[in-house]
């Protein structure tokens, strides 16, 4: 079972409070020039991925600190219990097993007594197939022609790990032209059917429930649209397959079961991109790649199941995040991938970290008296630094950033490589050491600068610095080094939540919307004023229907 720790009741939590008084009061420049080896004991490599935490607020004290604040967690204990197959996603009685959709050793892997291997490899095997028919040419649709084009039809978890996947690999994708529909807005799947042919289309309809409104709501559209462009009922097994763990709905929706390929209720939506939800990423990059994905998850899984916690690096992200989240009031953490293929990695974990620890209840349905789950945001560099920057540098909340690069871009074409990672190495640096107003006025003086003009403008080029950043330099970015790195945040994400005391693997949270949605659907295909609701939603309600 899971421990079940109040973390702020701790030996450690208290003399982590008292720590953070001395601190807070060093700077990060100060820390530096105190001790030449800090890049040293506060980095950590794993393979072909090297984690540099030497520019958090820390020192070797509030190291071992945090680290025995997990072991008074009973972290071990947690990271035991998952691996193991206990149901630790209590609320919906589910054990949480990601890691055996890519446990590549193959070891035995129980949930409810059944080692789930032979399933996890029977599905593989269903999509190496499928996958390498499709790409050969060998599927054909139903006027005998190729696919050309595979359009993903699905939302969350199926959606957002296949749309970042297929992104940050796009240097190892082939001529399939993949796409994503995930709104229920008809835009999406209209703009997307526009520039598709029914003879050369598969669509996936990625689900695990099957009864996502936005999902079968699209997924119907599709259907319709292939019905009415020569596709006739026979031919749907030709264009449509289902990625679900409900057998039952996929029937119903007329999906031939036979193109449906299965996950389980111990996948959770939003880490479910090595299941057949990944079937996407297979088309896209070929069955091997996405094995590759899978292996190199499974190497971060084994570091992280093994690990001494000085070593293990999802361990140490975590608690540097816990550092800030519960010590110096931070509320966001900022993702920041100097690679324009992760484009989509931040908003990938919005769903992974923000669903899973946005929980305001503990374990024992108490409300928390502490902050949980961060809000994650972030973009692209450089193009962040045109956009938010100026707040990360001189605004008056604390953001912890994880700056991301690749040694070796897929596109090295001239000095692009080396202007965008000068800009990735400075950014940390500058965040760290900032701008004191000496050299400020300095540099104004140099520029010919009167006293007056110094006087007045030298205020606002002043960086403090001390804004907390960690570097995460990755070899290249391949398929297997992006599953450590997803792997690796997945596992930051399990460990903040075990020292949170909170469930990570459920989301009642998104129910009520939904819930009220339902209700409010039938009210709209009238014409009758409604006045069911609160003034503000009878208001707003009453005027759209005036307009539309
Ligand atoms: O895969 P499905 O069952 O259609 O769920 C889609 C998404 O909807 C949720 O908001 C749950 O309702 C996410 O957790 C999930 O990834």
């Amino acid at each position: 079972m899971l421990p079940d720790i109040d973390f702020t009741s701790t030996q450690s939590y208290k003399y982590l409070a008292d720590h953070y008084i001395d601190i807070v009061a060093k700077s990060l420049k100060e820390l530096f020039d105190a001790d030449d080896q800090r890049f040293e004991k506060f980095s950590l490599q794993f393979e072909d991925i090297l984690l540099d935490y030497s520019k958090n607020r820390i020192d070797e004290e509030t190291l071992a600190l945090l680290i025995q604040l997990a072991k008074e967690c009973s972290l071990k204990q947690a990271i035991d219990a998952m691996f193991s197959g206990e149901k630790i996603n209590v609320t919906e009685g589910r054990p949480v097993l990601h890691i055996a959709l890519r446990n590549r050793s193959n070891t035995p892997i129980y949930a409810e007594g059944e080692d789930v291997m032979p399933e996890v490899n029977r599905v593989l095997a269903q999509m190496e197939t499928f996958s390498n028919k499709i790409i050969s040419g060998e599927w054909k649709g139903f006027t005998g022609k190729a696919i050309t084009d595979v359009v993903n039809i699905g939302i969350g978890g199926s959606d957002l790990g296949p749309v970042m996947v297929t992104e940050a690999l796009k240097a190892y994708k082939n001529h399939l032209n993949m796409h994503f529909v995930s709104n229920v807005d008809g835009t999406h799947i209209t703009e997307t059917l526009k520039k598709v042919d029914p003879e050369t289309t598969l669509f996936l309809i990625a689900s695990k429930t099957f009864t996502t409104q936005e999902t079968m709501g699209n997924a119907h559209s599709a259907r319709d649209w292939f019905i009415a462009n020569g596709g006739a009922d026979e031919d749907v097994a030709k264009h449509f397959v289902a990625l679900s763990t409900n057998t039952e709905g996929v029937e119903k929706f007329g999906i031939d079961t036979n193109n449906m390929f299965e996950f389980w209720d111990w996948v959770g939506g939003r880490y479910s991109l090595w299941s057949a939800i990944g079937l996407s990423i297979s088309l896209s990059v070929g069955f091997d790649n996405f094995t590759r994905l899978l292996s190199g998850a499974h190497a971060m899984d084994e570091h992280f199941k093994t690990a001494e916690f000085e070593q293990n690096i999802p361990v140490i992200m975590a608690l540097m995040g816990i550092w800030y989240n519960n010590f110096f009031e931070a509320e966001t953490e900022a993702i920041l991938p100097y690679d324009q293929y992760m484009h989509r990695f931040a908003a990938y974990f919005q769903q992974g970290d923000m669903e899973s620890n946005g929980k305001h209840v503990d374990r024992n349905g108490k409300h928390v008296d502490y902050q949980t789950g961060p809000i994650i945001w972030g973009e692209p560099g450089t193009n962040g630094q045109h956009a938010f920057y100026q707040l990360i540098h001189q605004g008056t909340k604390l953001i912890p950033c994880d700056f991301i690069a690749p040694a070796q871009s897929h596109n090295p074409l001239g000095d692009h490589h080396k202007m965008l990672l000068s800009n990735f190495f400075a950014q940390t640096e500058a965040l760290m050491n900032g701008k004191t107003e000496e050299v400020v006025i300095e540099e104004l003086k140099k520029a010919g600068k009167t006293d007056e003009e110094i006087k007045k403008i030298a205020p606002f080029k002043v960086f403090e610095g001390n804004r907390p950043t960690n570097s995460i330099l990755v070899k290249k970015i391949t398929p297997y080094t992006l599953g450590s790195m997803i792997a690796m945040y997945e596992h930051k994400i399990f460990v903040q939540g075990i020292i949170w005391n909170i469930y990570s693997f459920d989301q009642w949270g998104v129910e009520l919307g939904k819930q009220l949605a339902g209700k409010i659907l039938p009210e709209l295909k009238n014409e009758e004023e409604v006045t069911s609701h609160d003034s503000s939603t009878n208001g707003l309600i009453n005027q759209y229907k005036a307009w539309r």
